[in-house]
């Protein structure tokens, strides 16, 4: 049997459905993870993803959850078009699904190519997308920078549906440090609440790596807590905008999705109100308020030595 990293579909390698009788032609991988590879093809001129597992039952089951979802919440454009086995050259049969192609590039990539302030703005799309599933009842349950394109103007979007789980149930899949059960913070039983928490550890994963690197590192697992996320995100500019909504998802405070949906608007407003106060000033005033804001500091500093 072939194992995952074996595989190899080549450029041009037609893919013949066993039971649908549908061709798709291979132009080249997306990408691999543990249940299977994803590669783009062609077929009748439009461009979809292709996935091929290793493991019937698996694959099955994840396209039966997209199947369900897509049927209770078209918003989210998840399309299931084809199930099916495929017999290889080498004899070997496959499980494969036919899905949306989502054009993109990682998060992390997107962040580094650009720059992170457009962090706000994709973490506002991924909210949107997670409160639509949160609305079916259903947790995506694998939030993970891998799992998340971005396309231009920072439109975002998830892939690998494979974790997502009704709320109650056992999360089917999940990355450890994503993971709230990780830190200490709770269960892996599917709420709403799960999906934030991800989130929260994906914010503070794309804006300060190699700290949290650190601490994944060098801490035990029962030393594990929300407060080293925190306090990494009370030293991080772009965190403290967002520091608020930080504490309520990790903290699991949030009453509904919704909530968490408004709550990240406003903070994102409010800083844009911010941003376009500064810039509206005239130059002689910008330069005044650098002067008062370092006076302030140095007041501050002052203050505090003087306790
Ligand atoms: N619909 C899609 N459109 C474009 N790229 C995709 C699509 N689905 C998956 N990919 C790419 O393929 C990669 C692997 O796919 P996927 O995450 O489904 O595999 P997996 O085996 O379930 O991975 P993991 O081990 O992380 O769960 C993704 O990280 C993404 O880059």
């Amino acid at each position: 049997m072939t194992t995952p990293n074996q595989l190899q579909l080549e450029r041009g390698t037609t893919i013949f459905g066993k039971w649908q009788k549908q061709k798709y032609v291979v132009e080249r991988l997306l990408g691999e993870g543990a249940n299977g590879q994803v590669y783009l093809v062609h077929h009748k001129r439009e461009q979809y993803a292709l996935k091929i597992g290793f493991d019937v039952v698996d694959l099955q089951a994840e396209a039966n959850v997209l199947r369900m979802i897509a049927k209770q919440q078209p918003e989210l454009y998840i399309q299931l078009l084809d199930v099916d086995d495929v017999q290889l050259p080498t004899g070997e049969s496959h499980p494969f699904y036919i899905m949306r192609f989502v054009e993109g590039v990682t998060v992390t990539q997107f962040l580094q190519q650009q720059s992170v302030d457009w962090f706000p703005l994709i973490g506002l799309h991924l909210l949107e997308k997670l409160s639509k599933l949160h609305q079916i009842g259903w947790i995506f349950g694998d939030v993970k920078a891998d799992n998340i394109l971005v396309s231009k103007y920072g439109k975002a979007e998830l892939v690998d549906y494979g974790g997502a789980t009704e709320f109650g149930k056992s999360v089917r899949q999940f990355t450890e440090i994503y993971d709230r059960g990780y830190w200490n913070a709770g269960s892996r039983s599917a709420d709403f609440k799960y999906d934030l928490f991800s989130f929260a550890v994906l914010a503070v994963q794309l804006l300060e790596p190699e700290k949290l690197n650190a601490i994944t590192k060098q801490s035990l697992p029962q030393n594990r807590s929300i407060s080293n996320l925190l306090d990494i995100a009370e030293n991080n500019g772009q965190l403290k905008q967002v520091a608020p909504w930080l504490h309520k998802a990790l903290h699991g405070q949030f009453v509904h999705s919704e909530e968490s949906l408004a709550l990240w608007r406003s903070l994102l407003r409010q800083h844009h109100r911010k941003k376009v106060a500064v810039n509206r000033l005239p130059l002689w005033l910008k330069g005044l308020a650098a002067i008062s804001g370092a006076m302030l500091a140095g007041a501050t500093f002052i203050w505090f030595i003087g306790l």
